[in-house]
């Protein structure tokens, strides 16, 4: 999931999109897809594209125990979350797959560490202090691996995957609803090779 440096925070309206968006995020060079459960389509979308050999396909958007089963019965490799519930991050630990919640706060970092976790979701990354305040976050949880999401784009992922405590960025900038409503799957594939080759270039900074 973290290889690419880069999650993808799909919306799918029709899960007829999933697999040929699936293809398109592969060919640009990312094999990961967060396919949020905003949408209907989701549990299928997940099922559909898990299909496309080599993607990793997970759950975005789980609010609740129910929404874990629905997603694992999917086929979704990894569950994130907005936020943290304890019963969320159990109700997944139980099924054997990964879960990455919301955290922001010391305190809601703490519980995540007290469930066994060392990697969460800071989000909405912009809102909560961008690069600065994960710089900050770093200095008492050396141990924390976050991954931004929510306001990341093309010019300001650098400054993320600087950091040596970000793990990946999450984003739907390289996905974008008119994209889906075009079927503009070479779209998809363009901002992903972009996004891919920022991703490495900031990785080898930080090196
Ligand atoms: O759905 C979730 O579980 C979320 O946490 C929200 C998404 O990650 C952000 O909405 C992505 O934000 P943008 O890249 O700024 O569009």
């Amino acid at each position: 999931m973290l290889t690419a440096g880069i999650v993808p925070v799909v919306v799918l309206e029709d899960h007829a999109l999933a697999a040929d968006l699936g293809r398109a995020l592969l060919a640009g060079g990312i094999p990961v897809a967060e396919v949020t459960f905003r949408t209907d389509a989701a549990a299928r979308s997940i099922e559909e594209m898990s299909q496309v050999d080599g993607m990793l396909v997970g759950a975005g958007t789980v609010v609740s125990p129910e929404q874990v089963d629905a997603a694992v019965d999917a086929g979704a490799r990894f569950i994130v979350s907005p936020g943290l519930l304890p019963s969320v991050v159990r109700r997944a630990q139980e099924r054997g797959v990964a879960i990455v919640p919301g955290a922001v706060t010391p305190s809601e970092i703490m519980t995540a560490l007290s469930l066994g976790l060392d990697t969460v979701k800071f989000f909405p990354a912009n809102v909560y202090g961008g690069p600065s305040a994960l710089g900050a976050l770093g200095a008492p949880f050396r141990q924390v691996k976050f991954i931004p999401t929510g306001g990341v784009s093309l010019d300001n992922l650098p400054d993320y995957l600087g950091l040596p405590n970000v793990a990946a960025v999450g984003g739907t900038w390289m996905v974008k609803p008119e994209f889906l409503a075009n079927r503009d799957f070479d779209q998809v594939t363009e901002l992903s090779r972009a996004a891919v080759a920022a991703a490495a270039a900031a990785r080898k900074d930080q090196q």
